[in-house]
């Protein structure tokens, strides 16, 4: 209950001075002032403060400068709670001490220092000219410093709180830490104690809560027993809001049994508390959004781990690590739905750049006059229906991967610019006038003949062989065997879960018929096949009829693709010729050289 003035703004912020109301005290430069203030503007003697009639007063001393209460120059007034006053170019503001009670009767607590939080770190109060306080200063830095590096590299919102625990216990000395989460209903919740054990002795009262938590101020205060005998459970306390901008996610308190914090304790915690603000809400957006992602993989059936034990995916597997660990652009061939934005991903996670963005652009999703703009960007205005900037997919997927499904569609434009793109060059967006430079690895996917477009001069051959650097060959799923099975059991599993039919199986029949279809359509179409059995057929066994597999059998003489029918007629020549190439090439009625090219390019088991 004592009242107390508080420095809101000068040189001396953050200091405070309690009233005391058998005294007189004045207010100014001079050496004699009990509220002496370092405010060359302020006059040496320049106020004074007295308790009469049970309120504190305050009177111009025939200052150079004037006073101002609230706002209003005056020679004498009456303050109240809150009220402020101007001295010099110092604010202080008074307080009356009521809404400082602590929640228990018996136990006062005093704040010994506070700080408005205001955006960046605060500067310390320590005296320039002390150099035992500078190098104080330093190791007090570094600590920062250290603190900032290990949250920079945290991601979890747990892990946040620990690093900060271990730093601020340790240098502070502190018995008791408490983070508390600021809930919906505006009340603190105890997020974290250490030790567990401590959580009751987080006890502050409503006023000052509210204050840090409203009006983002950190406090040091002590807590003093007012009853002779009875034993406080600390000393000590320091409570600082966990900012971010001008948001206070939450408070930290440091508690001390014995011994009393000093101003450096108090600056370490107040400036923790902004890192951790940051690092926290940061970790906590990551976080959600981890969930999201995971969400919406789950509900699509979609796996970041490309299923399949069969030896053409095996060896697919081997040489994605070692394409993703190289730096070079990547074209994957195969058919439509057999996996190749799989495989891409795949190469990206195997790479140096996974933790950075990989973005997937299907060019034949977009209308061939918008593919360069979608890509490049556009300036506003720059073609009609061009409302908005549009940051370029390139320039999104800066320092990451992107992904270009059917490239082959890409327009002659814009293979012109993508290939001096892939050469270094600079890029102009659309319409743009600043030249814009990325750093962006590329894949290509492809279920046309690229070669065939080239001689077509629908595909520019240099850039072809840009993107072949590395080829990757997904193998179609017929040619898999054995994961069809693994795959038929993961969609079943999947959408049996998604909509709620746990029980539900496979008859033996639908299970050969599957085992022995061609999947034209690969795994997307086995995988909406099952999706869709699922969803519209009752009972619990999905028969061969149920999987609308009318085809089933047919194998791929439904095709009269030459790649198709070549790569069978390779494979059907070295089955008779038990895998002998020289003896398959010459049934064949081809060289041996362009036997092994051909056997490489449909990735077939020698
Ligand atoms: N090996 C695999 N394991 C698990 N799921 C797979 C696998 N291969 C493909 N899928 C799934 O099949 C679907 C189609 O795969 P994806 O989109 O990668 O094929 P694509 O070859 O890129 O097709 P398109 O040429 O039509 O773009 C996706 O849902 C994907 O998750």
């Amino acid at each position: 209950m004592v009242a107390y003035l508080k420095v809101r703004s000068g040189p001396d912020t953050g200091r405070r001075f309690r009233l005391d109301p058998l005294h007189t005290l004045h207010v100014g430069r001079d050496a004699n002032c009990e509220i002496m203030l370092t405010d060359p503007v302020s006059s040496r003697y320049h106020a004074v403060l007295f308790h009469e009639d049970s309120h504190w007063q305050v009177r111009d001393t025939n200052s150079r400068n004037g006073l101002l209460v609230n706002g209003q120059k005056t020679d004498h007034a009456t303050l109240q709670d809150s009220n402020t006053i101007l001295v010099g170019t110092s604010e202080l503001q008074f307080f009356d001490g009521h809404g400082d009670s602590a929640d228990s009767n018996n136990r006062e607590q005093t704040i010994v220092l506070d700080r408005p939080i205001s955006g960046g770190l605060s500067s310390s109060n320590f005296g320039p000219l002390d150099p035992l306080r500078k190098i104080a200063d330093v190791g007090y830095l570094v600590d920062l410093y250290q603190l900032s590096l290990q949250l920079i590299g945290s991601g979890d919102p747990d892990s946040v709180i620990q690093i900060a625990t271990e730093l601020l216990k340790d240098r502070t000395q502190a018995d008791v830490i408490g983070f508390m989460w600021l809930g919906e209903d505006g009340k603190l919740q105890p997020e974290y104690v250490f030790p567990s054990d401590a959580a009751e002795k987080i006890k502050l009262s409503s006023e000052l809560t509210r204050r840090v938590t409203n009006g983002g101020e950190a406090f040091w205060f002590k807590e003093e027993s007012t009853s002779p005998g009875q034993k406080t459970q600390w000393t000590d306390a320091i409570c600082v809001p966990l900012q971010h901008g001008e948001e206070v996610a939450g408070v930290l308190h440091l508690y001390r049994n014995d011994h009393r914090f000093n101003e450096r304790h108090f600056e370490l915690a107040l400036n923790s508390g902004q890192l951790l603000g940051v690092a926290l809400s940061r970790a906590r957006r990551t976080a959600a959004l981890q969930v999201e992602r995971d969400r919406l993989f789950t509900r699509n059936a979609e796996t970041n781990n490309l299923i399949g034990e069969s030896p053409p995916m095996m060896r697919l597997k081997s040489k994605i690590e070692r394409v993703g660990k190289a730096n070079g652009c990547v074209l994957i061939r195969g058919e439509s739905g057999a996996g190749k934005e799989l495989v891409a991903r795949d190469v990206h996670q195997h790479s140096g750049r996974r933790e950075r963005p990989l973005l997937s652009v299907n060019c034949a999703a977009i209308p061939r006059d918008l593919i360069e703009s979608q890509l490049f960007g556009h300036k506003k205005g720059s073609f009609t229906g061009a409302d908005r900037d549009h940051i370029g997919w390139f320039q999104q997927a800066h320092t990451g991967t992107l992904f270009l499904d059917e490239i082959g569609e890409l327009t002659l434009e814009g293979q012109a610019k993508l290939l001096r793109i892939m050469e270094g060059h600079p890029f102009l967006p659309v319409g743009g006038v600043d030249e814009i430079r990325v750093d962006v690895r590329i894949i290509a996917a492809t279920n046309r003949d690229l070669a065939e477009f080239v001689r077509e001069k629908r595909f520019r051959e240099d850039l072809y062989y840009r993107l072949s650097v590395f080829e990757l060959h997904v193998p179609p799923l017929r040619d898999r065997g054995q994961d069809i099975e693994l795959l038929m059991n993961h969609f079943l599993e999947h959408f049996s879960r998604q909509h709620a039919r746990p029980s539900i199986q496979f008859s033996e029949a639908a299970k050969k018929r599957m085992l022995s279809y061609a999947w034209p359509g690969n795994v997307r179409q086995l995988r909406n096949v099952i999706d869709s059995a699922i969803v519209m057929f009752d009972g619990n066994t999905i028969e061969a009829d149920d999987l609308g597999l009318r085809d089933a059998g047919v194998e791929v003489t439904d095709t009269l693709r030459l790649d198709v029918w070549e790569e069978k007629l390779i494979r059907e020549a070295l089955d008779r010729c038990n895998g002998s190439i020289p003896e398959a090439a010459k049934r064949l009625g081809i060289s041996r050289a362009t036997a092994y090219r051909k056997i490489a390019d449909f990735d077939i088991e020698k």
